[in-house]
């Protein structure tokens, strides 16, 4: 196999179990360069799959390679992948230099003070270096802590929930981070459970749900996947009864209930009765108040990509 050919990350069979709980069950993938997302529900096994990755963690079963090579114990992968972990892993009383030239010494890094500049400069957080890391905002620190994984210039970088807690100023200033980043030619894995931080911003997407791979490839085929199904919506109106007779004409509802007092409507599709349930209320002089996905949890959704 020659360099171009070798998946930057690539998943074989790799299991991770805690005593009895199984957090990652049988999975198997290969990604490149560019940016995929991991999704999945909260206890999903995102973060047990990146400290895989990372080499900090050692699979139970099956083998997990960063660049043709074993992640676990391998020095030589440590140089080549930076993992930006959920929690905050900052120093309050270091200034954020200091954190970002400390990696670089943990790293072994001849110039650790022109590598740290080097890392804070493509964060773009040059101006707030000299500062308490303590007093940074959300975003401000998520930036620092990139800088600290990106100081040895690793070709993969996993990112896990990077953008949890950061307002939306700071989360589209991540994002073109990470477009940056992986313009250069960087392969970027990033986990999070909400699908729209996936699709604003992956080509790729893996889907994770109780430890197995749910799903993986183009985001939008999956975006279908996940959408194109049976949807239940409660529905509050001026008028249910009126409104609930005019659904029973569009082909796209399926079902209408009078559940403890509130109308449910179960249609084929979302996007079918996202059209469907303005129209038939308009041409019944209805107004409607309030129009709530009924089985909308994550795990919902995510489920019937498991039990398709
Ligand atoms: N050190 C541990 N000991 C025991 N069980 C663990 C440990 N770490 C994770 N787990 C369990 O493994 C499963 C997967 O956890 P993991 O943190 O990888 O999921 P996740 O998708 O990252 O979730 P979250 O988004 O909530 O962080 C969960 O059931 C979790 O409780």
């Amino acid at each position: 196999m020659t360099a171009a050919t070798v998946p930057a990350i690539e998943l074989r069979g790799v299991s991770r179990w805690y005593g009895n709980v199984v957090a990652v069950n049988d999975v198997s993938f290969e990604v490149g360069p560019g940016i995929t997302g991991l999704l999945g529900p909260n206890g999903a096994g995102k973060s047990t799959l990146l400290h895989m990755m990372a080499g900090l963690l050692r699979p139970s079963a099956g083998e997990v390679r960063i660049l043709g090579e074993p992640a676990w114990r391998n020095p030589a992968i440590y140089r080549r992948v930076g993992l930006v972990p959920e929690r905050e892993a900052v120093y309050g009383f270091l200034t954020g230099r200091e954190l970002v030239e400390l990696a670089a010494r943990l790293h072994g890094l001849p110039d650790p003070a022109a590598a740290a500049a080097r890392a804070i400069d493509l964060v773009e957080m040059g101006p707030h270096a000299a500062r308490q890391a303590g007093g940074y905002s959300k975003g401000m620190k998520q930036r620092i802590k990139i800088a600290a994984a990106l100081v040895h210039d690793p070709q993969v970088l996993v990112l896990d929930e990077p953008f949890n807690g950061a307002d939306p100023r700071q989360r589209l200033h991540l994002m073109d981070l990470f477009r940056r980043m992986a313009a250069e030619g960087r392969t970027i894995l990033y986990s999070s459970h909400i699908l729209e931080e996936v699709e604003r911003l992956a080509d790729t997407v893996l889907v994770i749900v109780a430890g197995r791979l749910a799903a993986s490839g183009d985001f939008r085929r999956i975006r279908a996947l996940m959408t194109d199904r049976p949807h239940t919506f409660t529905v509050r109106s001026s008028d249910d009864r009126a409104l609930a007779a005019r659904l029973l004409a569009e082909p796209a509802i399926r079902g209408i209930a009078f559940e403890d007092g509130r109308l449910e409507v179960r249609s084929a599709e979302l996007l079918a009765a996202a059209r469907a349930l303005p129209r038939a209320a308009r041409e019944a002089g209805v107004t409607l108040f309030e129009v709530r996905p009924t089985d909308e949890s994550l795990e919902t959704v995510f489920s019937y990509l498991v039990h398709r």
